[in-house]
């Protein structure tokens, strides 16, 4: 494999030629142009037709297509000089290839796709940027032997600082050269209208260690209910914070990518169910709406609140404000109250692996300290 470009500006990407050997890719390549088991994909920035090596198992050398009920009479396969695409050596090397160029560690998961855009289809601008559970890491490699210009289909590296996204780089999508990049809010992409003919592209796909695919449901989605658990029924000193979210419209007060009641809430309900004391659990609610309120509103909220709960708030509130405070030599309720705070903040901002690394730093050494289901989650995203 040969690199032809390597940059982190403005994200981290290579551009790469001489991926494999070029017998195995054009065999592929034969092999889709006669494929008719494709799945149609349209979303509002781009219509495509893919097919999910996912749903494909290896089964007497060929890859065979798990029945779903809906097709129980027509099945697909993939021909055994083509199965090579889902072998664990070819996942592995691609996996190598991205830890070592960006420096990064990646879980075992890998979830490969073939894309076909035909004439007039288009992937429009878009970075990928990955939320809890989402993808960081790609490998896009492309399949067009006799690619020429006016073929479309070129593949556009972006800029976007301000409003208007600039070219940074233009890649002919010809057979056996690709693209790895990094996910993020600065990776900005898109492939250009086909004009001519089917333009396909083979795409493996990685997730880094400390955003598995399972936190979508073991974080994200177990959050959620359990803040509408709590909304449900509303016990102890909950009905009066409501009452008083209402009146500070929290609602309405805009945290990273969601708003600060939901923050506030769900750091409340996620302690709740590791079982905290219920000071610490209106401790997290608290210390959530500190920093987004003025003075005299915070005076309304401590209303009820008893004063061990608005020390810890108030305590651990001056630690936030702090980059990187010490947790180590920490009160264990603090310490958790901290995890709590990072795990919920996931759900509504970007992974990105800096702040993976000053979390892991920051955490250090708390792990005795946290329950058991916390415990849980922080073997799942730092070790
Ligand atoms: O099909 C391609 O060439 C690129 C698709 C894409 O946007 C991606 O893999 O993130
Ligand atoms: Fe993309």
């Amino acid at each position: 494999m040969d690199i032809t470009t390597r940059t982190k500006q403005p994200y981290n990407y290579a551009v790469l030629d001489n991926i494999f050997p070029l017998e195995r890719l054009s065999e592929l390549r034969s092999f889709l142009t006669g494929f008719s088991g494709w799945f149609f994909h349209k979303q509002s920035f781009f219509e495509v037709y893919e097919l999910n090596l996912d749903e494909y198992e290896k089964s007497d050398g060929v890859l065979l297509k798990r029945t779903v009920p809906e097709e129980e009479n027509i099945s697909f396969s993939i021909p055994s000089d083509c199965s090579w695409v889902k072998d664990d050596s070819v996942i592995n090397e691609l996996r190598s290839f991205l830890e070592q160029e960006f420096l990064v560690p990646l879980d075992s998961t890998c979830s490969i796709c073939i894309n076909c855009l035909v004439e007039g289809q288009s992937i429009g601008m878009h970075n990928d940027a990955p939320r809890i559970g989402f993808a960081t890491h790609r490998f896009v490699v492309n399949l067009n032997p006799d690619y020429v210009d006016s073929d479309g289909g070129h593949f556009y590296v972006l800029k976007k600082d301000g409003e208007k996204p600039e070219i940074e780089k233009m890649i002919r999508p010809i057979i056996n050269t690709g693209f790895a990049f990094e996910s993020s809010p600065a990776s900005f992409h898109a492939v250009g209208k086909v004009k001519e003919g089917s333009r396909f592209s083979l795409i493996f796909t990685y997730w880094h260690v400390g955003n598995k695919v399972i936190l979508k449901q073991e974080l994200a989605e177990k959050i959620t209910v359990l803040k509408e658990e709590v909304l449900r029924n509303p016990t102890g000193l909950l009905p009066l914070i409501l009452e008083e979210s209402k009146k500070l419209q929290l609602k309405e007060a805009l945290y990273e990518n969601g708003n600060l009641f939901d923050y506030a809430l769900e750091l409340y309900a996620l302690l709740k169910s590791w079982g905290c004391k219920e000071n610490l659990c209106f401790a997290g609610f608290a210390f959530a709406c500190w920093n987004k309120i003025n003075a005299e509103k915070i005076s309304d909220i401590k209303i009820g609140l008893g004063s061990d709960t608005l020390f810890i708030a108030e305590y651990f509130y001056g630690l936030a404000g702090n980059n990187s405070p010490d947790l180590s030599d920490q009160p264990s309720s603090i310490q958790i109250l901290y995890f709590a705070h990072i795990l919920v903040r996931k759900r509504i901002t970007f992974f990105s692996h800096e702040n993976w690394l000053t979390e892991k730093e920051q955490l250090r050494g708390i792990e005795g300290n946290l329950p058991d289901e916390a415990g849980y989650l922080y073997n799942l995203i730092y070790k």
